[in-house]
């Protein structure tokens, strides 16, 4: 999972990448995990410290805190649920800053809650302004509720309702009965809730969008510096769900460790009448509900009560989720036992492909079909109940939502009409009033939110790109854009853990509505592999633009994706893309280390900007090595030939430094005006992993060769067969220097400039690979080269 920088989400602005994927992760899945800027690691250990101090206290000591008892509307207090081996203490702030309960809690302690609540309410106030802005709400919509800023605004002798709960779980006594679970499952009766994680003792579990645990403390790299923000019921009913809350539990840490966790409860003011009119004069809002006249108490209580039904639902649902998943991995088993994996593709042109076909496949039309996220089980998130605990121990559940796939907007109306109901109910029985939880009836709400503007944003620029393409071929367009079927996708290797496949030019990786993308591609030629626990049916452990063809690298399961995903990370991946770039390169190596930030100018939010450029924000380290190749034309206009060698992975990268060198990458649309060229000449060439057991190198074959024959452009995206094995493979360490030399030597010319670079090469494009290209593999030679770990 990746982590997102807080201090960028702290420095960007509210529509910055980082509030971007805040908003969007918390959309998806309800939870995201931050990473704390190290200099907080002494605030979180003070902290970590006074509470184990605490908790070590003999039982009569810990009794004199005061035991949980109401005070000015909100709970505070120590409390000892011995049957469950856990026990917890509510610090609140009062008006002057200073925690509360203080008797008999060290200085020590004292200092480190007040600060640690003071900073996480800053963080979550910042929080909550993004998800708001995420929603075209302003901030108001969703910190009104909140305590005040400054505290000292707090009436007379109030706590703060926020709380900051420093909660122990013991290590299970010997001979004791009980099981693993020490805190039920539940949504927190919270607009937010932020968990510093606690990995030594990892025990938080989460569920995700297919309601399925994970214990995002085991992730790797999670440390004490990682934030669990998730999302409480108030935020989920103040956004009909589109920010779900989400359902949690405690289990026994593995080893029977002690647990200490400091989850931040972000609460509404009990008193607060919420009243959203202001936010959304017209009431048009697709997620705002239109409430009025509601306190924020009286829709805690019924968060309670709903929770407890949910829970039971989402119990009967694991139950069938976990025989469907037994016997989907009954099947994988054998079909991978058998190691003959099957290309069963939409169209049988009985040639060999990526992988053996054969023997197997009549199973592959068996195979479960991967999922669109949301499809799964019925799409019923996780919302917990009150199990009895007292205040915060079992805290309550909002209305069941379900998302992604067609029916979602159905099945959120469903639920925002239930929550209606029962809201209308409760107005009967205490007096309060919600106008209309409820959109109008008879048709699905708007999309709105990121999600649907990225949708939009995607399907805007396939119609822009197909409009360019319409100009450029003066109404004959339909043979010049890549209109790929589903069987043009070429495995370039397969062992049992990875999948290395060809992705074409101008053909996504994934997307919600696009029927062709590599992800259905693959999904058709190798149905028996793809894995339904995951939402498009393969792992991609790294990504192509939209427009750059070449090797993408899947893992096969979730280990193994983990494995490449953290070479990836630690920049231990060599990438090397072959590029046509307009001009004469006037050099015959170069390094661009320009960084790379978001063009503030675009209001699109897709173009980057390097470094020291008038729009550029927030600009990240980049490094790329450039390497020329050979000069010469493609179909009269000159270009060069470079091999280019990113040591960081920025979006847009190679196409900016390209760009900023002079010499833009042929065909990009993005960072040049030129709409004539029939692709974005830009090609991941090979990429060398080092694996666990074995370095792997996968290539594909190089797709702007020099040649001498009439120009390819002039077939117009057809797919041409190529000469010679489409797949290089090595298992020795290749480096950028040996692929120059093999590249220039390569070189169909006679002419060399100074600086050995070919010239007067006249360059062509292969416009697509097919199946055709792959050479003859099978998967235990396969096996035998990326070796199984
Ligand atoms: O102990 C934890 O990490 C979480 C506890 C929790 O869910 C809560 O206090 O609401
Ligand atoms: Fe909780």
């Amino acid at each position: 999972m990746a982590a997102i920088a807080w201090a960028e989400l702290e420095a960007g602005g509210l529509d910055s990448a980082a509030a971007a994927a805040v908003c969007e992760q918390l959309h998806q899945r309800s939870y995201c995990v931050l990473r704390l800027p190290d200099h907080l690691a002494a605030e979180l250990s003070a902290l970590r410290e006074g509470a184990r101090a605490f908790f070590a206290l003999p039982a009569k000591a810990k009794a004199r805190v005061g035991a949980f008892r109401r005070i000015a509307e909100t709970y505070v207090g120590y409390r000892d649920c011995a049957d469950r081996d856990s026990e917890f203490l509510e610090m609140h702030l009062s008006p002057d800053g200073t925690a509360y309960p203080r008797e008999e809690l060290s200085p020590a302690l004292l200092a480190a809650s007040e600060a640690a609540h003071a900073r996480l309410s800053r963080m979550a106030r910042r929080l909550l302004a993004v998800l708001a802005a995420g929603l075209d709400l302003p901030p108001a919509a969703f910190l009104a509720p909140l305590d005040p800023e400054p505290l000292s605004r707090l009436p007379a002798g109030a706590l703060s309702s926020s709380v900051l709960r420093l909660c122990h779980y013991r290590p299970r006594q010997a001979g004791a009965a009980g099981g693993d679970v020490l805190f039920d499952e539940h949504t927190d009766s919270t607009l937010l809730t932020l968990s510093p994680l606690c990995p030594e003792a990892a025990g938080l579990e989460l569920r995700d969008a297919e309601a399925r645990w994970v214990r995002i403390e085991e992730a790797e790299g999670v440390t004490p510096l990682h934030l669990g923000v998730h999302v409480g019921d108030f935020l989920s009913f103040l956004t009909r769900d589109f920010y779900p809350a989400s359902s949690h539990r405690v289990v026994r840490p593995a080893g029977g460790a002690s647990r200490l966790s400091f989850p931040f409860l972000v609460r509404p003011r009990n008193e607060h009448e919420l009243d959203t009119r202001a936010y959304d004069p017209e009431g048009t809002h697709p997620q705002l509900p239109e409430v009025h006249a509601i306190r924020c108490a009286e829709l805690r209580k019924l968060f309670d009560v709903r929770g407890q039904r949910v829970v039971r639902e989402l119990r009967e649902r694991e139950a069938r989720e976990e025989e469907r998943k037994a016997r989907a991995k009954a099947f994988r088993e054998a079909v991978l036992a058998g190691r003959r994996p099957v290309a069963a593709s939409d169209e049988s042109d009985g040639e060999g492909s990526g992988g053996a076909r054969g023997e197997a496949a009549g199973q592959s039309c068996a195979s479960p079909p991967p999922q669109e996220a949301g499809e799964a089980g019925g799409g019923t998130r996780g919302r917990g109940g009150g199990e009895g605990r007292g205040e915060g121990g079992g805290e309550g559940g909002a209305a069941s939502a379900a998302r992604g796939g067609g029916s979602k907007w159905k099945k959120e109306l469903k639920a925002a009409k239930k929550a209606a109901a029962k809201a209308r109910a409760a107005e009967k029985a205490g007096g309060a009033r919600v106008a209309a939880a409820a959109a109008p009836t008879g048709e699905a709400p708007p999309a709105a939110g990121v999600r649907a503007r990225w949708r939009e944003e995607a399907e805007a620029m396939e119609a822009r790109r197909r409009e360019a393409f319409d100009a450029a071929a003066g109404g004959e367009a339909e043979g010049r854009v890549a209109q790929w079927r589903l069987h043009d996708v070429a495995v370039l290797l397969l062992s049992d853990e990875y999948l290395f496949a060809y992705k074409q030019h101008d053909l996504h990786m994934d997307h919600p509505t696009v029927g062709v993308t590599l992800q259905t591609q693959l999904c058709a030629a190798l149905p028996h592999l793809a894995d339904p626990k995951t939402v498009h049916g393969f792992r991609n452990v790294h990504q192509l633009d939209y427009a750059t063809s070449g090797v993408l690298c899947f893992g096969l399961s979730k280990r193994a994706a983990g494995t490449a995903g953290r070479l990836f990370e630690a920049r231990r991946v060599r990438k090397w893309y072959l590029a046509l770039v307009e001009g004469h390169v006037p050099w015959s190596e170069r390094r661009e280390e320009r960084g790379v930030g978001k063009d503030a100018s675009d209001p699109r939010e897709f173009r980057m900007a390097v470094e020291g450029s008038e729009h550029c924000v927030a600009p990240l380290a980049a490094c790329t090595e450039l390497y020329v190749i050979g000069r010469g034309a493609l179909a009269d206009r000159p270009v060069s030939k470079l091999l280019l060698c990113p040591l960081t992975g920025r979006r847009h990268q190679l196409r900016l430094h390209c760009a900023v060198l002079g010499h833009p990458i042929v065909g990009d649309f993005a960072y040049t005006a030129d709409r004539t060229a029939p692709r974005m000449m830009l090609h991941a060439w090979r990429l060398q992993l080092p694996l666990p057991q074995k370095t792997v190198v996968v290539g594909t074959m190089d797709p702007f060769p020099a040649t001498l024959e009439p120009s390819a452009m002039a077939t117009g995206g057809e797919v041409l067969p190529t000469e010679g094995p489409a797949v290089f493979e090595v298992t020795c360490e290749l480096d950028a220097q040996s692929c120059v030399h093999e590249l220039r030597g390569g070189a169909n010319s006679t002419k060399h400039a100074e600086d050995g670079v070919p010239m007067d090469v006249e360059y062509n494009f292969i416009a697509g690979c097919d199946r055709r290209h792959v050479g003859p593999h099978d998967s235990e030679r396969i096996g035998e080269q990326v070796g199984s770990h």
